[in-house]
């Protein structure tokens, strides 16, 4: 059977997104844990909804599912509505694989029993199937297998298996691979992808680690606290986020405190544009440790201002260490006292005390109003100006 048919004859159209999510909240208990979430998922891509624990990501993914039904909004499938809060058609008639961190295969069932488990087809069809998709997971030859003979990874390539067979038009996946070592898991996650791609599904995987979205992911939809707050391919995250905890969110940042005067904010690295604030707003200057430059501070041939890395400003190094392919050196700053760290590639393990300029790089440092400023009432001109008509 294929995925039309799941769907009820209706076609599987490339342009109409395979699962959408609108508007949705789900409350408990009073407490609403998933806020007006609208997120689209086209065919063949896999959306990560990446966040910490508790932020609502499981929770969605059990509306998405047909496991628990929206409080407010609706959830469509290849353009169908299947949920609102009046009606919430169950897990079977949505087609969508669901693979999980306990993957619980049978353990009565042998793995081809697994695989077939879900297909509805005749005998030879089945049998066909379950051949193709054991030697697509490299998992040929293991038919008569039992659970209890198989390794971890094995295990989840069945799960795999067993989640494809039924050739579901979305899978959604919740931290699949967290029950794995790292290397294993990293070998499953690349295949796992490589298949679930060949098949045109469109995936949502929930998981908490940022590494694991930033390579899985086509689309990363960031979550806090029951909100998506950003959504954008990895290096557009990465590289561009929304604020400063979403930029905490995938490394360590340094943070270099400012308020703004005309439209700008002098700090210890040079001045920073911050049009749109007014006057007296405290603003942040946020810039991960892999975006700095360490110098010896020599006084006869002092480091000097670049477009690139802006001013450098001293401090004096309080601890090195070395992380592998990467050394990180932690700088109190002259100027306040603060650590700044930064990261640089191969071995640099300065003594303690060692005084060191330290410069980022402009282009990837940004500015944001303090969230908990106190200066100002509000940071943002336009209000001002709104209030001014
Ligand atoms: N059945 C339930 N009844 C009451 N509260 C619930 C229920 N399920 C989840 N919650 C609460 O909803 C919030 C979101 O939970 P959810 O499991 O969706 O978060 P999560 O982001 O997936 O977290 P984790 O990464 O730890 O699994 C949490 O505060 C949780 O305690």
């Amino acid at each position: 059977m294929n995925p039309s048919d799941l769907l009820g004859k209706a076609v599987l159209s490339e342009t109409i997104p395979r699962l959408e999510l609108r508007d949705v909240c789900r409350d408990y208990e009073g407490a609403r844990v998933v806020s007006d979430l609208t997120l689209a998922l086209m065919p063949g891509e896999v959306t990560c909804l990446l966040g910490p624990s508790g932020c609502g990501k499981s929770t969605t993914l059990r509306i998405a599912a047909g496991v628990e039904a929206p409080t407010h909004g609706e959830v469509r499938i290849a353009g169908r509505k299947v949920a609102d809060p009046s009606r919430s058609e169950p897990p079977e008639g949505r087609s969508v694989g669901l693979m999980f961190q306990d993957f619980a295969l049978f353990p009565h069932l042998d793995v081809a029993g697994n695989v077939a488990f879900g297909l509805t087809c005749g005998k030879a069809e089945k049998a066909a199937r379950v051949s193709e998709l054991l030697a697509r997971v490299g998992l040929a030859g293991y038919d008569a297998k039992y659970p209890h003979q198989l390794s971890g990874g094995e295990q989840q390539r069945v799960a795999l298996a067993r989640a494809l067979a039924p050739r579901p038009a979305i899978m959604l996946m919740d931290e699949p691979f967290s029950g794995l070592d790292n290397r294993l898991r990293d070998e499953i996650r690349d295949e796992t992808l490589d298949i679930l791609r060949d098949e045109g599904t469109a995936v949502l995987l929930v998981t908490h680690e940022p590494d694991e979205a930033m390579r899985m992911a086509d689309k990363i939809a960031l979550m806090r606290r029951g909100r998506i707050v950003q959504v954008g391919a990895p290096y557009t995250i990465y590289t561009n986020p929304v604020d400063r905890e979403a930029a905490a969110f995938f490394s360590d940042v340094n943070v270099v405190h400012g308020v703004v005067k005309d439209r700008q904010t002098e700090t210890p690295f040079g001045l920073f544009l911050t049009p749109g604030l007014v006057d007296g707003a405290d603003v942040e200057i946020v810039f991960r440790p892999q975006h700095c430059r360490l110098d010896f501070d020599r006084q006869e041939a002092p480091v000097r201002p670049t477009v690139e890395h802006g001013v450098p400003a001293r401090g004096r190094v309080a601890r090195a260490r070395f992380m592998g392919n990467q050394s990180l050196v932690e700088l109190a700053m002259d100027h306040d006292g603060s650590i700044l760290k930064a990261v640089i590639p191969g071995v640099f393990m300065p003594r303690e005390g060692t005084p060191l300029v330290l410069s980022l790089r402009r282009d990837h440092a940004h500015v944001f109003p303090c969230v908990n400023q106190s200066r100002v009432a509000d940071p943002w001109e336009r209000h001002v100006e709104q209030a001014a008509e």
